[in-house]
């Protein structure tokens, strides 16, 4: 499930299919609705034995999967009330149709009535909104998804929520009154954006997704999640140490050299051939008495910098782990001026906040950008507020959206990091790394895990690798990294723990 397609490719897809007569909406509908009973029934065995299911049916076609659902619990011997929201005789066609049938079979009440239900159901199935959301949901909703959650959480009931929790963006990942948490959410096809950004992972419980029967190609600006890369990308098959590249890390000065040399040690071993480390003058001795296999080479100015550039064999450049503001400030352009390949990253990028034209001048293609959410606020303030400000009508605007803009206006790869880290490219291409659900990797929140991915994205920068794949497989690595070390993890781990993600690679 690599591709996460949005509501507007879901629903491309869907007419396409159907325009091309392969299946009907009554058909995907009924696949649907039976694909969210069988994962049910899968995720938890002991409801096959039945019981009573409460089915909060919406105004489209995520309310018209509600109705199949009811029907097929009904037909399993299920007790099923259905408390619908809006008048079923302005549902579109297909749920309209799927209403009428179960209507046959059961009951059906309003939303509204819902506080005064009794009983504790087994099963709860959040079928009112999908990927038609277009707006925050209205008040009333919130309170009857507030008070079934209640419901939920007082006993031994489980939530499904259908394609995704109602009130969440299936976008971004965004928030617009979903009151009812899942326990599990089974989607349609593909994944969506919003189960990986943003807040959708708390929300969705654990995800599963369904084959429906579609077909898709989507086009190169699709959204991929980040996935194992084939061993022969990683390896080494021959060569000497020159052919897999040479990275250059600047350091900053005394006391101040942890980060960079994180990041060195990443670099080296997701394979450079050579790391050399820069830190002042005054800083080389404690750089020594900690390094063996990194090289170091004072650089004291802008001037010295310029001259160890003239090596050509000093393929790529990384900057900003423990760098400063004003070293910083000194060396970027120095360093853009060569036109190598280069990650610039925590000094390197808020040594500009307020002044980011003054970046952005200088980038070039093959740069790659690595910002967590606080150095992005300062080099891009108005997408930052774009993902702050609450959603108007139609998809939030998302993490997905705000790296696209960012990498566009920088011309050059831009990783936004978080549990949900967005790789963009100047050109559309995205791709998601999503440390969720089985991914999780929650000790990755630790002082220097940063450095460590930007020692590994100049690694793979210097081995030839286009930078947004370079970013996108560090931050698969980095993530497979920390979930094969587990609990206890620093950043110190990070390096030490790639052999074993590496010796994992299949071909
Ligand atoms: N895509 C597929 O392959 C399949 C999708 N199915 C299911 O269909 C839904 C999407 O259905 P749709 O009718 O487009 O939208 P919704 O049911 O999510 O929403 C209905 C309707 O509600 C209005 N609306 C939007 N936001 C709000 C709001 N905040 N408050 C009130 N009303 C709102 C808007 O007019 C929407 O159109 C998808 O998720 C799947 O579950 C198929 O059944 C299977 C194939
Ligand atoms: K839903």
């Amino acid at each position: 499930m690599d591709q996460l397609l949005t509501s507007a490719q879901i629903r491309a897809t869907e007419t396409a299919a159907m325009a091309a007569g392969d299946v009907t909406g009554l058909d995907l509908m009924e696949r649907a609705g039976a694909g969210v009973v069988d994962a049910v029934f899968s995720t938890w065995p002991g409801l096959k034995a039945g019981g009573e299911a409460w089915v909060l049916a919406g105004p489209g076609n995520n309310g018209g999967d509600g109705y199949v659902i009811a029907r097929l619990l009904d037909g399993r011997g299920w007790r099923v009330t259905v408390f619908a929201l809006g008048d079923p005789a302005r549902l579109p066609p297909d749920a309209s149709a799927n209403h009428a049938r179960w209507a046959e079979l059961g009951e059906t009440r309003t939303l509204a009535a819902l506080p005064e239900a009794t009983g504790q159901p087994a099963l709860i199935v959040d079928a009112l909104f999908g990927t038609g959301l277009t707006r925050d949901l209205p008040d009333e909703v919130r309170r009857a998804l507030a008070g079934v959650a209640e419901v939920a959480r007082d006993g031994a009931t489980r939530v499904v929520a259908v394609d995704i929790p109602s009130g969440l963006c299936a976008d971004s990942g965004r928030r617009r009154g979903c009151d009812l948490p899942a326990d599990l959410t089974v989607t349609f096809h593909s994944a969506k954006p919003g189960h990986f950004l943003a807040d959708g992972p708390e929300i969705c419980g654990a995800l599963r997704v369904v084959d429906i029967g579609l077909r898709s190609d989507p086009g190169p600006e699709v959204l991929r999640l980040t996935s194992a890369p084939p061993r022969r990308v990683v390896h080494k098959s021959g060569g000497h140490k020159y052919n897999h590249g040479h990275v250059l890390v600047l350091a900053g000065g005394p006391g101040r050299g942890g980060a960079a040399r994180l990041a060195a040690r990443a670099a080296l071993r997701v394979g450079a051939g050579l790391v050399t480390l820069g830190p002042t003058p005054d800083a080389l001795g404690e750089n020594a008495a900690r390094l063996d296999a990194v090289m170091l080479a004072p650089v004291a100015d802008a001037p010295v910098l310029a001259r160890i550039l003239d090596d050509s064999r000093l393929n790529a450049l990384c900057l900003g782990p423990g760098l400063g503001h004003e070293r910083a400030r000194d060396l970027v352009p120095v360093v853009l001026a060569a036109r190598r390949a280069t990650l610039l990253d925590a000094d390197a990028l808020s040594a500009y906040s307020g002044t980011p034209s003054a970046l952005f001048d200088h980038l070039h293609p093959a740069c790659v950008l690595t910002p967590h959410d606080g150095e992005f606020a300062w080099l891009f303030p108005d997408l930052a507020d774009r993902l702050a400000a609450p959603p108007g009508d139609g998809a939030a605007f998302s993490r997905l959206d705000a790296a696209r803009a960012a990498a566009r206006r920088a011309g050059c790869t831009v990783l936004l990091k978080g549990p949900d880290t967005v790789i963009a490219a100047p050109d559309g291409r995205a791709v998601l790394n999503a440390a969720s659900y089985e991914r999780a990797a929650p000790w990755l929140a630790t002082a220097g895990a940063g450095d460590v991915l930007a020692g590994l994205i100049a690694g793979l920068l210097a081995r030839g690798l286009a930078p947004v794949n370079a970013a996108a497989l560090a931050a698969w690595l980095h993530v497979e990294a920390a979930r094969g070390f587990g609990p206890g993890l620093i950043a110190e781990d990070l390096p030490e723990a790639l052999p074993g993600v590496l010796r994992g690679l299949k071909d």
